[in-house]
């Protein structure tokens, strides 16, 4: 099934909950505009390379739509559009006054030199500057890019608006980016994670915690949860998964990932197995925080955890969703659990827009904030509607934009 699929049933099961019109659903699913742009650029060696770039604007109903720059070699138009439209459900689930947009380009970003992808980082936005700003489309970091990347774009957009570092977030904290914006999605991942263990009567203290991908959200979610001392007993990245069973030093796992070009390859003090036999460890919770479909028919029945935390963009299919949900594991989904990562871009466009920068305090508490009551408008609606979680917020994200079209009006 096709990612935008995915993301449509998904919807749909919300949208018959909430007895929402055809007319509605169409506008609601259909995309605002979509770009899909050539990257041309000069290798260090002299030759000539072309990438595909693209931009999908889902919905502006509630603001400006806003949404991370993904760089990967399986990025395609689908994808991109099945990643903006959670975009918009994702903004309206926490409540900041933003729509939903997604871009991507297909590269692999490991093989190329930091001045090659600065170049391409321009010339995609050589191509898309007059589609995105601090008032229309505001970019952000997702898998494969990262806060210089988000500096290039704010210096490269500038050329052609001027100064304003509102047009992209995630940005270095030395460049007008927010204290605290690296560790967000990360942390919010851990911070509803111990919300759900709540719920549902679980200390999370020596809670047994497997963590697919040690990128920006992996290892934020992993130090977080570490730190609540809870035993996290797998981690993972493209180069294979760490296991021991009686908890891994994260600390030093990262200090590791620095060293090597934030790479866990070579890792020792741990079990060597592969990315798939983490996903089916016997631990309390699972935390996919890498790529989409991880899970899916295929394997869903030998997952054992019983706590899913989608800190990944759609790493469950709607076949495997079915089967967890037929089998009682609570499964948080992606549009709530790493909702952390856009409300802190939030807050450091507030903070841009204001000159006034944000303690990393201030920062945390107003994520703690955020992200709780969105757990609890979650956890409510599905215990009053008897629903999943993903179902409930999907009711409370779609149910929100609806409204803004209503009272904005379409013609
Ligand atoms: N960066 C952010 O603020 C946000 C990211 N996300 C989502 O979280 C996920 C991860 O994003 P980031 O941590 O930013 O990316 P990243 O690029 O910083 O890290 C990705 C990690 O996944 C690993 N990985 C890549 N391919 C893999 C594979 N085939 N098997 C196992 N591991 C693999 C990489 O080695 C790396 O450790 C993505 O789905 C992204 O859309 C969601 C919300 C916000
Ligand atoms: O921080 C942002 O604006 C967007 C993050 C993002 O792309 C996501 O939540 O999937």
């Amino acid at each position: 099934m096709q990612a935008f699929e995915a993301v449509q049933q998904y919807f749909n099961k919300a949208a018959d909950q909430l007895d929402m019109a055809d007319s509605m659903r169409t506008v609601l699913l259909t995309p605002n505009r979509e770009v899909r742009v050539q990257v041309t650029v000069e290798r260090d060696n002299g030759m000539v390379d072309t990438f595909i770039g693209f931009r999908v604007q889902h919905n502006s109903a509630r603001g400006p739509m806003k949404g991370g720059l993904r760089f990967h070699h399986e990025v395609d138009l689908d994808e991109v559009r099945a990643l903006a439209s959670l975009m918009t459900w994702k903004t309206a689930v926490v409540d900041i006054p933003y729509g939903g947009a997604k871009g991507g380009i297909a590269i692999r970003p490991r093989e190329f030199s930091r001045v090659e992808l600065e170049r391409v980082t321009r010339k995609f936005i050589d191509a898309i500057h007059d589609v995105i700003g601090p008032d229309s489309d505001i970019p952000a970091p997702d898998m494969g890019s990262n806060a210089e990347v988000m500096a290039w774009i704010m210096n490269q957009y500038g050329k052609y608006h001027g100064f304003n570092p509102g047009v992209v977030t995630g940005k270095p904290v030395e460049l007008y980016g927010l204290r605290g914006r690296e560790e967000a999605t990360g942390r919010g991942v851990g911070i509803l994670t111990l919300k759900l263990l709540k719920r549902i009567g679980k200390n999370p203290i020596g809670c047994t915690i497997a963590v697919q991908g040690f990128g920006n959200v992996g290892l934020h979610a992993a130090k977080f949860l570490r730190e609540a001392d809870a035993k996290v007993v797998a981690i993972s990245d493209v180069s294979g998964a760490y296991y021991d069973e009686a908890g891994l030093d994260i600390m030093h796992a990262i200090r590791y990932s620095n060293l090597h070009e934030r790479s866990l390859k070579g890792y020792e003090g741990a079990e060597l197995i592969t990315n798939e036999e983490l996903l089916e460890l016997d631990v309390d919770v699972l935390i996919p925080a890498a790529l989409g479909g991880v899970i899916s028919e295929e394997n869903a029945a030998q997952v054992k955890a019983p706590i899913i935390i989608e800190a990944a963009n759609s790493p469950v299919t709607p076949a495997a969703d079915a089967i967890l949900d037929e089998k009682g594991v609570h499964v948080l989904p992606d549009i709530l659990a790493n909702a952390g990562g856009v409300t802190a871009s939030y807050f450091e466009w507030v903070q841009n827009r204001q000159y006034y920068n944000w303690t990393l305090d201030r920062v945390r508490g107003e994520l703690d904030r955020v992200l709780s009551q969105a757990f609890e408008s979650t956890w409510e609606l599905a215990s009053q509607h008897k629903v999943s979680l993903r179902t409930a917020a999907f009711m409370l994200g779609i149910q929100r934009v609806a409204k803004a079209v209503t009272l904005g009006g379409v013609t």
